[in-house]
Protein backbone atom coordinates (compact mmCIF):
# COMPACT_ATOMS: atom_id res chain seq x y z
CA UNK A 1 0.00 0.00 0.00
CA UNK A 2 1.07 3.83 -0.86
CA UNK A 3 1.31 5.89 2.12
CA UNK A 4 2.57 9.07 2.08
CA UNK A 5 2.71 9.78 6.20
CA UNK A 6 1.66 8.00 9.29
CA UNK A 7 1.75 9.90 12.70
CA UNK A 8 -0.12 10.53 16.02
CA UNK A 9 -2.10 13.71 16.56
CA UNK A 10 -5.50 14.55 17.84
CA UNK A 11 -8.36 14.12 15.37
CA UNK A 12 -9.07 17.18 14.29
CA UNK A 13 -12.41 16.31 12.65
CA UNK A 14 -15.08 13.76 12.88
CA UNK A 15 -17.21 12.26 15.63
CA UNK A 16 -14.09 11.69 17.02
CA UNK A 17 -12.90 15.11 17.14
CA UNK A 18 -10.62 16.06 19.88
CA UNK A 19 -9.33 12.49 20.71
CA UNK A 20 -5.64 10.84 19.65
CA UNK A 21 -5.58 8.96 17.06
CA UNK A 22 -3.10 7.69 14.36
CA UNK A 23 -3.26 8.75 10.73
CA UNK A 24 -2.23 6.84 7.83
CA UNK A 25 -2.75 8.82 4.59
CA UNK A 26 -2.55 6.81 0.83
CA UNK A 27 -1.10 8.47 -2.08
CA UNK A 28 -3.21 9.22 -4.49
CA UNK A 29 -6.87 10.35 -5.43
CA UNK A 30 -9.72 10.27 -8.30
CA UNK A 31 -10.82 13.83 -7.78
CA UNK A 32 -9.06 17.08 -7.93
CA UNK A 33 -11.06 19.61 -5.38
CA UNK A 34 -10.57 22.93 -5.65
CA UNK A 35 -9.87 23.02 -1.87
CA UNK A 36 -8.02 20.25 -1.32
CA UNK A 37 -5.44 21.23 1.48
CA UNK A 38 -3.39 17.38 0.72
CA UNK A 39 -2.71 18.01 -3.39
CA UNK A 40 0.98 16.98 -2.33
CA UNK A 41 -0.43 13.60 -1.90
CA UNK A 42 -2.16 13.75 -5.29
CA UNK A 43 0.81 14.40 -7.00
CA UNK A 44 2.34 11.04 -8.91
CA UNK A 45 5.69 12.45 -8.11
CA UNK A 46 4.74 12.10 -4.31
CA UNK A 47 7.20 10.00 -2.23
CA UNK A 48 6.22 7.23 -0.88
CA UNK A 49 6.83 3.66 1.81
CA UNK A 50 5.27 0.39 0.32
CA UNK A 51 3.78 -1.12 3.04
CA UNK A 52 2.11 -3.98 3.73
CA UNK A 53 -1.64 -4.82 5.88
CA UNK A 54 0.35 -6.15 8.50
CA UNK A 55 3.46 -3.51 8.45
CA UNK A 56 0.84 -0.94 8.98
CA UNK A 57 -0.49 -2.92 11.58
CA UNK A 58 2.61 -3.47 13.16
CA UNK A 59 2.81 0.46 13.58
CA UNK A 60 -0.54 0.97 15.01
CA UNK A 61 0.08 -1.61 17.65
CA UNK A 62 3.40 -0.05 18.66
CA UNK A 63 1.77 3.69 18.40
CA UNK A 64 -0.40 2.48 21.67
CA UNK A 65 -3.05 4.48 20.18
CA UNK A 66 -6.75 3.24 19.80
CA UNK A 67 -8.37 5.35 17.09
CA UNK A 68 -7.32 4.67 13.46
CA UNK A 69 -8.11 7.26 10.96
CA UNK A 70 -7.23 5.77 7.19
CA UNK A 71 -6.93 8.90 4.69
CA UNK A 72 -5.30 10.38 1.90
CA UNK A 73 -5.64 10.95 -1.03
CA UNK A 74 -8.54 8.84 -1.61
CA UNK A 75 -8.09 5.67 0.93
CA UNK A 76 -10.59 3.38 -0.62
CA UNK A 77 -8.27 3.43 -3.79
CA UNK A 78 -5.89 1.03 -2.35
CA UNK A 79 -6.66 -2.58 -3.52
CA UNK A 80 -5.56 -3.85 -0.15
CA UNK A 81 -7.91 -1.34 1.77
CA UNK A 82 -9.89 -4.60 2.34
CA UNK A 83 -7.51 -6.80 4.35
CA UNK A 84 -5.99 -4.11 6.49
CA UNK A 85 -9.11 -3.05 8.02
CA UNK A 86 -9.85 -6.57 8.59
CA UNK A 87 -6.59 -6.99 10.19
CA UNK A 88 -6.96 -3.74 12.65
CA UNK A 89 -10.42 -4.79 13.43
CA UNK A 90 -9.18 -8.24 14.57
CA UNK A 91 -7.38 -6.26 17.31
CA UNK A 92 -9.88 -6.40 20.15
CA UNK A 93 -9.36 -2.55 20.88
CA UNK A 94 -8.76 -1.03 17.62
CA UNK A 95 -11.45 1.78 16.46
CA UNK A 96 -10.66 2.47 12.38
CA UNK A 97 -12.44 6.15 10.51
CA UNK A 98 -11.91 5.97 6.96
CA UNK A 99 -12.19 9.47 4.94
CA UNK A 100 -13.69 8.92 1.78
CA UNK A 101 -14.54 11.13 -1.19
CA UNK A 102 -17.98 9.63 -2.03
CA UNK A 103 -16.56 9.11 -5.78
CA UNK A 104 -15.99 5.29 -4.65
CA UNK A 105 -18.59 2.78 -3.98
CA UNK A 106 -18.64 1.81 -0.45
CA UNK A 107 -20.93 -0.79 -0.15
CA UNK A 108 -18.30 -3.77 -0.67
CA UNK A 109 -16.28 -2.13 2.80
CA UNK A 110 -19.34 -1.14 4.80
CA UNK A 111 -21.48 -4.48 4.01
CA UNK A 112 -18.64 -6.61 4.88
CA UNK A 113 -17.82 -5.10 8.26
CA UNK A 114 -20.67 -4.04 9.82
CA UNK A 115 -19.51 -3.85 13.26
CA UNK A 116 -19.51 -0.22 15.32
CA UNK A 117 -15.85 -0.64 15.06
CA UNK A 118 -15.50 0.59 11.63
CA UNK A 119 -17.10 4.15 10.39
CA UNK A 120 -16.84 5.92 7.40
CA UNK A 121 -17.14 9.86 7.50
CA UNK A 122 -17.77 10.35 3.58
CA UNK A 123 -17.70 13.95 1.73
CA UNK A 124 -20.70 14.79 -0.33
CA UNK A 125 -18.63 17.16 -2.71
CA UNK A 126 -20.50 20.42 -3.45
CA UNK A 127 -20.56 22.94 -6.33
CA UNK A 128 -17.60 24.38 -5.46
CA UNK A 129 -15.23 21.85 -5.22
CA UNK A 130 -15.99 21.47 -8.48
CA UNK A 131 -16.23 17.35 -8.43
CA UNK A 132 -19.89 16.87 -7.14
CA UNK A 133 -20.79 15.07 -10.84
CA UNK A 134 -18.43 12.79 -9.54
CA UNK A 135 -20.64 11.72 -6.21
CA UNK A 136 -22.19 8.15 -6.41
CA UNK A 137 -25.78 8.70 -4.83
CA UNK A 138 -25.87 4.97 -3.87
CA UNK A 139 -23.37 5.29 -1.48
CA UNK A 140 -26.28 7.38 0.56
CA UNK A 141 -28.16 4.24 0.89
CA UNK A 142 -25.28 2.08 2.06
CA UNK A 143 -24.59 4.75 5.39
CA UNK A 144 -25.11 3.41 8.69
CA UNK A 145 -25.42 4.99 12.17
CA UNK A 146 -21.95 5.02 13.00
CA UNK A 147 -21.16 6.44 9.53
CA UNK A 148 -21.17 10.31 8.81
CA UNK A 149 -21.90 12.84 5.74
CA UNK A 150 -19.65 15.78 5.54
CA UNK A 151 -20.64 18.50 3.79
CA UNK A 152 -17.03 20.91 3.14
CA UNK A 153 -19.19 24.25 2.16
CA UNK A 154 -17.57 27.44 0.85
CA UNK A 155 -20.67 29.56 -0.05
CA UNK A 156 -24.30 29.98 0.58
CA UNK A 157 -24.64 28.04 -2.86
CA UNK A 158 -22.76 25.41 -1.39
CA UNK A 159 -24.61 25.13 1.76
CA UNK A 160 -28.34 25.11 -0.09
CA UNK A 161 -27.31 22.60 -2.45
CA UNK A 162 -26.02 20.74 1.15
CA UNK A 163 -29.52 21.47 2.54
CA UNK A 164 -31.35 19.95 -0.49
CA UNK A 165 -29.12 16.70 0.20
CA UNK A 166 -29.58 16.38 3.91
CA UNK A 167 -33.47 16.41 2.72
CA UNK A 168 -33.59 14.15 -0.13
CA UNK A 169 -31.69 11.47 1.10
CA UNK A 170 -33.28 11.63 5.04
CA UNK A 171 -29.76 12.14 6.15
CA UNK A 172 -30.01 13.13 9.73
CA UNK A 173 -32.09 9.84 10.27
CA UNK A 174 -29.75 7.61 8.71
CA UNK A 175 -26.22 8.52 9.81
CA UNK A 176 -24.30 11.32 11.26
CA UNK A 177 -24.19 15.05 9.44
CA UNK A 178 -21.84 17.41 9.64
CA UNK A 179 -20.64 21.06 8.34
CA UNK A 180 -17.14 22.29 7.98
CA UNK A 181 -16.27 25.32 6.32
CA UNK A 182 -13.51 25.37 3.33
CA UNK A 183 -11.20 26.40 5.66
CA UNK A 184 -10.53 30.25 5.19
CA UNK A 185 -13.22 30.85 2.61
CA UNK A 186 -15.87 31.25 4.58
CA UNK A 187 -17.01 32.64 7.65
CA UNK A 188 -17.89 29.83 10.27
CA UNK A 189 -21.10 32.40 11.53
CA UNK A 190 -22.29 32.54 7.80
CA UNK A 191 -22.99 28.25 8.45
CA UNK A 192 -24.24 29.64 11.44
CA UNK A 193 -26.48 31.63 10.34
CA UNK A 194 -27.88 29.38 7.71
CA UNK A 195 -27.76 26.52 9.98
CA UNK A 196 -30.38 28.65 12.37
CA UNK A 197 -32.43 30.29 9.09
CA UNK A 198 -33.00 26.82 7.99
CA UNK A 199 -33.48 25.22 11.15
CA UNK A 200 -31.17 22.35 11.04
CA UNK A 201 -31.78 20.68 13.88
CA UNK A 202 -29.53 17.04 14.09
CA UNK A 203 -26.63 18.71 12.08
CA UNK A 204 -23.36 19.59 13.49
CA UNK A 205 -20.94 22.16 12.35
CA UNK A 206 -16.94 21.33 12.78
CA UNK A 207 -14.09 23.52 12.41
CA UNK A 208 -10.60 21.56 11.31
CA UNK A 209 -9.59 21.40 14.89
CA UNK A 210 -5.81 20.79 13.71
CA UNK A 211 -5.53 23.80 11.57
CA UNK A 212 -6.49 25.87 14.33
CA UNK A 213 -3.79 24.30 16.92
CA UNK A 214 -1.20 24.47 14.24
CA UNK A 215 -0.55 26.14 11.00
CA UNK A 216 -2.83 25.12 9.05
CA UNK A 217 0.01 24.29 6.39
CA UNK A 218 1.81 21.99 8.39
CA UNK A 219 2.13 18.49 7.76
CA UNK A 220 1.93 15.32 9.96
CA UNK A 221 -0.21 17.06 12.41
C1 LIG B 1 -7.92 15.44 2.39
S1 LIG B 1 -9.43 14.55 2.41
C2 LIG B 1 -8.90 12.85 2.24
C3 LIG B 1 -10.04 11.85 2.21
C4 LIG B 1 -10.93 11.87 0.97
N1 LIG B 1 -10.19 12.06 -0.22
C5 LIG B 1 -12.01 12.93 1.10
O1 LIG B 1 -12.01 13.90 0.35
O2 LIG B 1 -12.86 12.72 1.97
C6 LIG B 1 -9.93 14.59 4.13
C7 LIG B 1 -10.99 15.61 4.48
O3 LIG B 1 -10.41 16.90 4.42
C8 LIG B 1 -11.37 17.77 3.85
N2 LIG B 1 -10.70 18.95 3.33
C9 LIG B 1 -9.77 18.99 2.35
N3 LIG B 1 -9.38 20.26 2.11
C10 LIG B 1 -10.09 21.05 2.96
C11 LIG B 1 -10.14 22.45 3.20
N4 LIG B 1 -9.39 23.30 2.51
N5 LIG B 1 -10.98 22.90 4.16
C12 LIG B 1 -11.76 22.02 4.87
N6 LIG B 1 -11.76 20.70 4.69
C13 LIG B 1 -10.93 20.21 3.74
C14 LIG B 1 -12.01 16.92 2.78
O4 LIG B 1 -13.21 17.50 2.33
C15 LIG B 1 -12.18 15.63 3.53
O5 LIG B 1 -13.38 15.67 4.28
N1 LIG C 1 -5.17 16.20 13.10
C1 LIG C 1 -5.74 15.82 11.95
N2 LIG C 1 -6.99 15.32 11.97
C2 LIG C 1 -7.53 14.91 10.79
N3 LIG C 1 -8.74 14.33 10.59
C3 LIG C 1 -8.86 14.03 9.30
C4 LIG C 1 -7.70 14.41 8.61
C5 LIG C 1 -7.48 14.16 7.17
O1 LIG C 1 -6.63 14.77 6.55
O2 LIG C 1 -8.22 13.30 6.65
C6 LIG C 1 -6.85 14.98 9.57
C7 LIG C 1 -5.54 15.55 9.56
O3 LIG C 1 -4.85 15.72 8.54
N4 LIG C 1 -5.04 15.93 10.79
S1 LIG D 1 -11.22 13.86 -2.76
FE1 LIG D 1 -10.11 14.36 -0.86
S2 LIG D 1 -7.94 14.03 -1.34
FE2 LIG D 1 -9.06 13.98 -3.27
S3 LIG D 1 -8.83 16.04 -4.05
FE3 LIG D 1 -10.76 16.00 -2.89
S4 LIG D 1 -10.24 16.59 -0.76
FE4 LIG D 1 -8.34 16.11 -1.83
MG1 LIG E 1 -6.45 16.84 6.51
Amino acid sequence: MKVVEKFISINGEGRRAGELAVFIRFKGCNLNCSYCDTKWANEPACDYEELSPDDICEYVSETGIKNVTLTGGEPLLQKDIRSLVEKLLNKSDIRVEIETNGAVDIAPLANAFSKEKLSLTMDYKLPSSGCEEKMILSNMEVLRKQDTVKFVSGSVKDLECAEKIIGKFHLTERCQVFISPVFGSIEPVEIVNFMTSKRMNDVRLQIQMHKVIWNPEERGV
